[in-house]
């Protein structure tokens, strides 16, 4: 089995990118919206982030904007949160894992994946990428999103030039949709995944 890591900024596609590969028969596992259920109702870091954030969760379930108030722009909170939810992601990971066994490929949509060292578990890396300007507009015209928000979550990520430095693949995004599905169709003819993966 052939585990690829997919990462990049804030906006710079990897859900559209991630989508491509699960189209093409590659199981996505989805690092955010691991996070988003398990801070949802019966989510296991419910109670551990309302004991560290008192009154962040509500009807059983987090908060995400008063939790991002939390801790977005303070460093050592968000070191705090991601203690709470880091591991609960690698324990979903691992479910994943073990319930696609017989998959020759799956690709795992990580965005902190260099920041926290995680690279070490892929045998690939494919990185996200396209011009900051683009990235910005793509993000800012999203609800909830502001400039401070943004800057807050660029600040715990690393640079666009030091992904790409260490990326396998490059995937750039700033052209038509069929361009960006045309590199993904490249990688899986690359790593002899083109057909029935
Ligand atoms: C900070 C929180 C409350 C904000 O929630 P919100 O719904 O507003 O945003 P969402 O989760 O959709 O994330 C928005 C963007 O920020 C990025 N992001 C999320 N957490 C972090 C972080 N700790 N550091 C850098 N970027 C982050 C996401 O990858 C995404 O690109 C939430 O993201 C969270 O609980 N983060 C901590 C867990 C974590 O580290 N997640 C990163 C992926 S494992
Ligand atoms: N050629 C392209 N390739 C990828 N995305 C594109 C392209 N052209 C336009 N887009 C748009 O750019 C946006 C990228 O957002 P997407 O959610 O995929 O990014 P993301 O990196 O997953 O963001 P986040 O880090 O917040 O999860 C989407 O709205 C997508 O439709």
């Amino acid at each position: 089995m052939i585990r690829l890591a997919l990462t990049g900024l804030i906006g710079m596609g990897k859900s559209t990118v991630a989508a491509m590969f699960a189209r093409h028969g590659v199981p996505v596992f989805d690092a955010d919206a691991a996070v988003h259920a398990l801070q949802g109702v019966g989510g296991s870091t419910v109670a551990p982030i309302e004991a560290r954030f008192p009154g962040t969760t509500r009807d059983g379930a987090v908060d995400r904007a008063r939790l991002a108030a939390a801790v977005l722009g303070k460093p050592d909170e968000l070191a705090a949160l991601e203690a709470i939810v880091h591991p609960a992601v690698l324990l979903a990971r691992e479910s994943f894992v073990a319930a696609h066994r017989d998959s020759p490929a799956l690709l795992f949509d990580i965005p902190l994946l260099f920041e926290t060292g995680g690279e070490r578990a892929f045998d690939k890396v494919i990185v996200v990428s396209s011009p900051a300007e683009l990235q910005r507009r793509r993000v800012l015209g999203r609800p909830g999103m502001s400039e401070a928000k943004l800057a807050a979550i660029l600040e715990r990520q690393t640079s666009d030039a030091d992904k790409r430095a260490r990326a396998d693949f490059v995937v750039d995004t700033s052209g038509s949709l069929a361009a960006t599905e045309a590199q993904v169709e490249q990688i899986l003819a690359c790593l002899s995944l083109a057909q029935g993966a």
